[in-house]
């Protein structure tokens, strides 16, 4: 068997070697990949920045390659998240030989709450510099997108693991969606998930790991990439608002950008709303989605919220919901149609 040493830890047979001790096969609905190569698996700790006496919370630890490193750089404390009870007996190798730094939580991270995992006195003002507390991994795709959704809105709102601060991520991704999620205005990758993102952290793609690294090896390459929660948000409204405005307007990427603000608003006033919207904003309606920028979407949420305070019912209105649904909406049409212009005209 390979031994590995750690500085804290006695010597522990290599993750290979866990890998068919316990007899542990990739599961496919999981998309289970696991990393071998230690330089590579330290290079991602090494993007965390220092963790040094720090809390790192771990998401996804498997086998625990990345959680050994981890362990090397001598955190405080390291917390693991895992949704595979397989994994059980190596993790707990591996807490047993941390002798007391590390914690396995057998569950699932899109519905852990990280409000009290780390001490109060970790804690560091929002301005301030972010707080010694990492959260780090490879998680799989289909997993990983969703989560950075859920924890831009834990951010927005500084709950989760952003009670204490400015907390960071080091998180990886499909490479083209680590593509994406850096994608600067008018460039072909620019999407929702790049808007979404950009507004509430400083995003760094720090490095690509070919599909080579994994076993089993997945179809893609894997993007490292580095979030670090901005002070101020560029658009400073609830969570709720900046996603609707940015998915109906990315929902017709290609046409101009007043085909999706349309979509914000019940049939029979779209037009005169989605125009009125526009004017607000000072935003050109003749403008691709993508090549819009983040001025220019904080500008058009703001006259969004402005048209929505008139009338709240606006902002449960969804252009997909069903037949239905889409009919309790016919009394605000109606309402709202009988608006005479001086009143809409208030807004601007
Ligand atoms: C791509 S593997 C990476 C394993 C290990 N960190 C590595 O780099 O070799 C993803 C890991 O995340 C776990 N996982 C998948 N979905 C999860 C979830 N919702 N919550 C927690 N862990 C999850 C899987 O069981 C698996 O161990």
């Amino acid at each position: 068997m390979g031994v590995e040493v750690a500085v804290r830890l006695p010597p522990l047979p290599s993750i290979r070697d866990i890998i068919s001790l316990y007899k542990i096969n990739a599961l496919r609905k999981l998309s289970q990949n696991f990393l071998l190569d230690t330089r590579i698996i330290d290079r991602i700790v090494k993007t965390a920045g220092r963790i040094e006496d720090g809390y790192v919370c771990e998401v996804g630890p498997g086998p625990g390659g990345i959680t050994r490193s981890i362990l090397k750089r001598n955190p405080r404390r390291v917390i693991v998240i895992e949704k595979d009870k397989r994994f059980l007996p190596s993790l707990e190798l591996l807490a047993d030989a941390s002798q007391g730094h590390m914690d396995i939580i057998l569950g699932d991270v899109m519905s852990y709450k990280m409000d009290k995992v780390f001490p109060d006195d970790y804690c560091k003002p929002w301005d301030g510099p972010p707080p010694n507390i990492h959260l780090i991994g490879n998680l799989p795709f289909n997993v990983s997108t969703p989560l950075i959704i859920k924890w831009m809105k834990s951010i927005s709102e500084k709950n989760s693991a952003w009670t204490y601060g400015r907390t960071k991520m080091t998180l990886t991704f499909q490479k083209e969606v680590a593509e994406r999620l850096v994608a600067p205005i008018s460039s072909d990758q620019r999407c929702r998930l790049s808007v979404m993102c950009q507004n509430w952290c400083k995003i760094t793609h720090k490095f690509t790991i070919p599909g080579t690294a994994f076993l089993p090896k997945p179809e893609v390459d894997v993007g490292v990439v580095h979030f670090e929660p901005l002070v101020q948000p560029i658009i400073n409204l609830p969570f709720e608002i900046v996603e609707k405005v940015v998915r109906c307007i990315f929902s017709f990427r290609q046409k101009y950008c007043v085909r999706g603000i349309e979509t914000l608003f019940p049939k029979k006033i779209r037009v005169s709303f989605a125009k009125e919207m526009y004017e607000i904003a000072e935003v050109n309606p003749q403008t691709q989605p993508f090549r819009l920028n983040l001025e220019e979407f904080r500008r058009l949420c703001e006259a969004y919220k402005l048209i929505c305070d008139r009338d709240p019912r606006l902002l449960k209105y969804n252009h997909r919901a069903s037949k239905m649904e889409l009919e309790e909406f016919e009394d605000l049409n109606n309402d709202l149609l009988s608006c005479n212009n001086e009143e809409l005209g208030v807004l601007k």
